[in-house]
């Protein structure tokens, strides 16, 4: 038997997880650790809480978990209620796929303002992370600044601007749903340091921006190049634009019909933040795009507002004793390998890109390599302690292991709590999560 520990049950953990089953069956017993009680990752914390449809991935996860010889340790933060070291003597292999999940900084004066959030952090608290439940941002105002143009700021705007009706079927949590219908936004501006020819928004996404009750987007027709030059895109960015084109075209008495203009500023980057304890405006750089970069005009001018939410990127959160890539901001490895016998995968691999879908070949590459470390002699005899080892550990140190038994206990208290219409009401504090698995 060989004993195989990986770090993380979001998405990368548990498409590693089946192809470990795939590759060895019966002969591999498998460990899937999380620091959290429940498990999938950002499929529970990232994905918007209105695409419960792209949520269902989980139950392909769960078919993985059911597996004998697959099992889920919730509760064990890797670095701190177990060493790396401990593990590596239990396990064969130690596979992180720990994700990226702190916010990326953009480094500018004023970024610690009041009312200045990453995605990670606001996405977190509409999503029920206990890590930023009580985030509390004060929606009171007029004027969001959403930073960045990729799906995370989109999923942001649009969460923003949805109605009770809207959100129906969704399982944004309850304190952010009050906070959310209550809000007074009127405008929301998303500025993107390059032009719609770079946009990284996906179609379908854009597509749900352009059919929202209450807001309407709006592009500058003059920041688009020849409608020539479209046809040189490849298809998803071409069909991106071609939405990005048909905001630019509604009339201003459409816009006017909503309460929340959701503003496209492109070729516009952020040079520092202003205010006095709360962020009062952006102070932002026109740019202009050469050889696909975002370069400086010197051209300045500010965008006043209330909130900002940073959609521009995450890291990795270093472990101590993994060699850690500071530039990248995830671990250092060579396609997945990291030092003999601890390899990583998923967003702590490749760094915060990529859909749900990106991660499943990422697992079965690695087992593809495990499985040639074992035959080259890498990972040593058999003979290792694994999941009995590890029991014994966690008794002595008394952690309170969250099974994945325990996590149907938790998500059937969850379904139980739900509003009309909503599949599950989150808990969104570790004790209640524990003490419905109990
Ligand atoms: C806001 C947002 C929305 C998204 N929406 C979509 C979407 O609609 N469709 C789509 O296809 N893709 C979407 N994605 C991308 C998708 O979520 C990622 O590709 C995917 O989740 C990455 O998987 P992962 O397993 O590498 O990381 P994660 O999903 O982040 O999983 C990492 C897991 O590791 C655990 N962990 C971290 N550190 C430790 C530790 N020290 N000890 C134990 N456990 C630990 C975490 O608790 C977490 O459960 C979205 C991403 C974001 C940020
Ligand atoms: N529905 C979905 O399928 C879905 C939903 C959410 C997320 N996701 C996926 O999850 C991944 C992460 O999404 P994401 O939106 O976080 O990342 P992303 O797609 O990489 O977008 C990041 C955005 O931030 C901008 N940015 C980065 N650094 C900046 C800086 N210093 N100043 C100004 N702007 C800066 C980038 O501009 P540049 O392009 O100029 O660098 C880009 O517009 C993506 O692969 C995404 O597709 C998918």
């Amino acid at each position: 038997m060989r004993h195989i520990a990986i770090i993380g049950s979001g998405p990368a953990g548990y498409y590693t997880a089946e192809a470990a089953q795939k590759q060895w069956g019966d002969e591999v017993s498998v460990d899937v650790f999380d620091l959290l009680p429940v498990p999938y990752g950002l499929i529970r914390f990232g994905v918007a809480p209105d695409h419960q449809s792209i949520k269902g991935v989980s139950r392909r996860y769960e078919k993985t978990a059911l597996n004998e010889n697959v099992r889920f340790v919730g509760n064990v933060a890797v670095g701190k209620d177990i060493t790396v070291a401990e593990l590596r003597e239990l396990y064969d292999a130690v596979i992180f796929a720990t994700g990226a999940p702190n916010d990326r900084q953009l480094g500018l004066e004023g970024e610690d303002l009041d009312n200045i959030f990453g995605s990670a952090e606001f996405v977190g608290w509409y999503n029920g992370h206990p890590k930023f439940a009580d985030l509390d941002p004060d929606l009171s105002k007029g004027h969001v600044v959403v930073i960045g143009m990729g799906n995370v700021a989109l999923d942001v705007a649009r969460i923003l601007s949805k109605t009770e009706t809207e959100f129906e079927g969704a399982d944004v949590v309850a304190h952010a749903l009050e906070s959310l219908l209550g809000s007074k936004i009127e405008k929301i501006t998303i500025l993107g340091r390059r032009g719609p020819h770079q946009i990284m928004m996906t179609p379908k996404e854009l597509g749900e921006l352009g059919a929202l009750e209450r807001a309407s987007p709006r592009v500058d027709k003059d920041d688009f190049p020849d409608e020539a030059e479209d046809a040189l895109l490849e298809p998803g960015l071409r069909k991106s634009v071609t939405h990005l084109r048909s905001f630019a075209a509604i009339p201003e008495d459409m816009h006017a019909e909503k309460a929340i203009e959701i503003e496209f500023d492109m070729f516009a980057s952020p040079v520092r933040f202003l205010g006095d304890e709360k962020v009062e405006a952006v102070k932002v750089e026109r740019t202009k795009v050469e050889a696909g970069r975002a370069v400086g005009t010197g051209e300045t001018y500010e965008v006043p507002a209330s909130m900002v939410i940073t959609c521009i990127g995450y890291r990795t959160s270093p472990i101590p004793d993994v060699p850690f890539d500071e530039r990248a901001g995830r671990f250092a490895n060579d396609g997945g390998r990291i030092l003999p016998g601890m390899y990583c995968v998923g967003w702590a691999r490749r760094g915060p890109t990529g859909t749900i879908g990106t991660n499943r070949p990422d697992g079965y590459d690695i087992v593809e390599k495990i499985a040639e470390d074992l035959d080259g002699g890498v990972l040593g005899r058999k003979g290792k302690g694994g999941r009995e080892a590890f029991d014994a550990l966690a008794n002595q140190r008394k952690l309170d292991i969250v099974t994945f038994r325990d996590w149907k206990k938790i998500e059937e208290a969850e379904e139980e709590a739900a509003r009309a219409g909503a599949p599950r009401e989150k808990f969104v504090d570790i004790e209640s999560m524990i003490k419905a698995s109990r």
